[in-house]
Formats: C-alpha cells, sequence, structure tokens
C-alpha cells in the first residue's frame, strides 16, 4: 500500500473549487465551492491522492506510519490562490507618483511625461540581474506568505529586446528558485519608449521582437496594453495576430481608462483572458460572454488609482463571463502582492459574493493562465498546493482586511511557508 506523505485533515470547512478543471465557472456556477465539512485532503509525491471527509480519508487507508498529519481544526481549508496577472519582474519604486496622483495628475499624463512605466523601465535598466532579482524575491515571498501559489509574471519593463528577453530570462530563473509557481507573459507593448512613435514601435514588436521571443521559447503568452494613447486598436490587434501566429496564448489589457472596444477585440480575437475592463461597453461584455474569455478584475489597481470607479463585475456575471481575481501587482498603479486584500476589495466594492470571490481567486484564475489541468482546485491528480487560513468561515476572508488570514501555504506536498 502506498501511503500519503502528508494528510491535512478535520478542517472545520474545506472549499475544494471542484467540478471546473474543463472549463471556467461562470453565472450561478461562480457560488459551487464544494464545500466539504471536517475535510481533509491526502497529498504524495506532491500530487492530491484524495479528497474528502477526514473519515473517508482516513478509512481509505492513506494515513500510514510515516504520514505527516496535520490538524486543520477550526480552520478553512482552500487551494492554493493564483495570481493571474501580475507585473512583479522590476527594480526601483514611485512613492513619488503619489503626490502628483493626490494632485489629481492622471495617470496616462504622468506616463507621457516621461514617468510612470517609463520610468520603471529606466530604473529596471540600470540594474543588474541579481539586484532585481534579490527585489522580485521579496515580493514573490510576500505573495506565497499571502496564499499565492502560482502567479503569472509579465515582462515589459524593458520594451527593448535584449531587456525584454533579460526580463523573461529572469522570470524563467526565479520560476526555479523560489516556491511561487510562475507563468512568463511577453509584454514588449507596455508603452512606447522615447525615440518611437506607437507605429515604429509596433513594427519593432512585430517584425524583430516577437520572431525572436518565440524562437527563444521564454514566453508563453503574450499581452498588449490596448488602450487610447498606448497601443490602438489596430497596433493591439496587430501584434496579438503575429504573437498567434508564433504560437503564443493571448491576453489583453483592455478598457481599463477608457471604454475604446478592447473587450469587443478581445473577443473577436478569442483570447484566453481580457484584463482591466473598468471602461467595457456592453457589447463588449456581450461579446466577452459568447467567446467564453475570462474577465481578470484587478479591484486593487481600481482601489489604488483612487477614482471611485470599478468594473461590472455583478453585470459581467450576470452576463456569463467567467471572472478570475488578481492584484496586477506593479510599481505603479497596483504596488500590492496581497490576494486576501484583492478578496475583499472585490467583495465591497465588485460586489462579488466570498464564494464567487474565492472561485475568481483560484479555478478561474488558474483557466486564465491555462494550468486548469494542475492548479486552482483540491481535485485527485492536482498539484498539493493548499491553504490553511486560521478564519473560522469564509465570510471571514474579505470581512477582516488588512492582515493576513495565512497560516500555512503548502506547495506540491510541503510545508513552503507558515506563521
Ligand atoms: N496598465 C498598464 N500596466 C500596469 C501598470 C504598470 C505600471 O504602472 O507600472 C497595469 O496593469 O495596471
Ligand atoms: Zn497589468
Amino acid at each position: 500500500m502506498v501511503y500519503a506523505d502528508l494528510v491535512i485533515h478535520s478542517a472545520q470547512m474545506m472549499a475544494t473549487l471542484r467540478g471546473f478543471s474543463e472549463g471556467p465557472a461562470c453565472g450561478t456556477d461562480m457560488s459551487e465551492i464544494g464545500i466539504i465539512e471536517d475535510g481533509a485532503v491526502a497529498i504524495q509525491d506532491g500530487k492530491i491522492t484524495a479528497v474528502g471527509t477526514t473519515e473517508e480519508v482516513r478509512a481509505d487507508g492513506w494515513i500510514g506510519p510515516d504520514t505527516k498529519l496535520i490538524n486543520a481544526s477550526g480552520k478553512v481549508v482552500t487551494p492554493g490562490f493564483v495570481d493571474p496577472h501580475t507585473h512583479v519582474l522590476y527594480a526601483g519604486s514611485r512613492e513619488n507618483e503619489l503626490s502628483l496622483k493626490l494632485k489629481g495628475v492622471p495617470y496616462l499624463e504622468i506616463l507621457k511625461q516621461g514617468g510612470g512605466i517609463l520610468s520603471t523601465v529606466q530604473s529596471t535598466k540600470q540594474a543588474s540581474d541579481e539586484e532585481i532579482k534579490a527585489q522580485t524575491s521579496r515580493r514573490l515571498r510576500t505573495m506565497l506568505s499571502m496564499g499565492t501559489t502560482t502567479a503569472e509574471a509579465k515582462s515589459g519593463y524593458g520594451l527593448m529586446l535584449d531587456e525584454e528577453l533579460r526580463a523573461l530570462r529572469l522570470i524563467h530563473e526565479l520560476d526555479q528558485e523560489q516556491a511561487v509557481d510562475l507563468v512568463p507573459t511577453f509584454m514588449g507593448a507596455h508603452a512606447v519608449p522615447p525615440g518611437y512613435n506607437e507605429e515604429r514601435f509596433t513594427n519593432y514588436i512585430v517584425d524583430e521582437m516577437l520572431p525572436q521571443i518565440a524562437a527563444e521559447g521564454l514566453a508563453e503568452f503574450c499581452d498588449v496594453f490596448c488602450e487610447p494613447g498606448v497601443f490602438s486598436l489596430e497596433s493591439s490587434e496587430r501584434i496579438l495576430l503575429k504573437a498567434k501566429d508564433l504560437n503564443l496564448k493571448l491576453k489583453m489589457h483592455a478598457d481599463e481608462l477608457a471604454s475604446a472596444g478592447g473587450a469587443e477585440l478581445a473577443a473577436k480575437l478569442g483570447v484566453i483572458s481580457a484584463d482591466h475592463l473598468l471602461q467595457a461597453s456592453d457589447e463588449g461584455i456581450a461579446a466577452l460572454a459568447r467567446k467564453g474569455v475570462i474577465a481578470v478584475l484587478l479591484p486593487a489597481t481600481s482601489f489604488n488609482l483612487a477614482k471611485n470607479s470599478y468594473a461590472r463585475a455583478r453585470e459581467m456575471v450576470q452576463a456569463g463571463v467567467p471572472l478570475a481575481l488578481a492584484t496586477d501587482s506593479n510599481p505603479g498603479s497596483s504596488p500590492t502582492e496581497s490576494m486576501p486584500l484583492v478578496l475583499t476589495i472585490a467583495c465591497l466594492y465588485l460586489r462579488l459574493t466570498p464564494e464567487e470571490a474565492l472561485t475568481a481567486a483560484t479555478i478561474n484564475a488558474a483557466h486564465a493562465i491555462d494550468r486548469a489541468d494542475q492548479v486552482g482546485s483540491l481535485e485527485v491528480g492536482k498539484q498539493g498546493d493548499v491553504l490553511i487560513l486560521d478564519i473560522p468561515n469564509l465570510n471571514y476572508l474579505p470581512y477582516h482586511f488588512g492582515n493576513n488570514p495565512v497560516e500555512m501555504v503548502i506547495k506540491r506536498g510541503k510545508v513552503a511557508w507558515s506563521i
């Protein structure tokens, strides 16, 4: 008999998120989080081998003489959070922009003046590989401590080919060197660098960068900041069609600051996810639903931009758009690593229920980065990525905000972080 290496048992409430590995949950299914009371999960060789009540897992014979037992009585157990939209790799910080923001200078105006994304491009370029990795590792450690076990990581603070390749290489190295699994996205189309206009830079991305990025095999997704004043619908479409030709999977920053047909383009191109979407039109939302495009909502960004403007999440759920949640972790519009904070803002301002928010932060987030076959739910065969939350019930998760509810993080069956 093969025994489990680890069994977590007696959970007050275990949310398995089972049943949605083939396709993301949408509509009323986003509330179906597969609760087991007195729950247990067994893990062997990094993979889940059994999920059920403590009694069932015990009766199935998974507990042997060397099995490590963790008692989760009184606690909530969930899959590790998946953060499907981050710009976590960079050097430097932008706290100087706070006073500009408080004076009302718009985000894109700061960028136009050479600040914003372009200032992080400068600070990242000036930093050594070791400095970038050290600063990013600290953020990844914070993410892990707050329950994130898998995260997407975009390039985009390089902009020129060599710097973008360096960013993607560093993401790969960090993926190997620390516990959070990273999914790499090429986002050369993050801003237009000085010395270029949009058209020339789009030509450079399409003709020179993308073929080389694809040839090196360092990126799985391609993303574009599709926004009037940054990359137009036409430029975004050219870049994403080229990326698709080169077998990259597609994502889009769409309709964040202005309603400009980003959601409609995302649906037309059949991207895996369209992200931000604060200003998505009714037609855009309907088109996302028709095409099954996942809306990755970033409410911590809305909170931090401080304009009292949030994505129309309830209308999206109603229309049948599958929702995911992410931090957007970056030095400008969302300097946070905290998925628990995102869940709180999502409940209070996107008006999601705690169940919908949990679905959006786990299994639907896994779909948004094409990892739902491996993570995002507690089901047999998936990676043993499990959180023990020191809370008595699920409502408590968004309710008690500004602190860390995570007591222990299990990554591939091993304790990766604990209080
Ligand atoms: N909107 C574009 N990109 C990031 C912000 C990056 C930055 O400000 O450094 C975002 O998703 O919010
Ligand atoms: Zn972003």
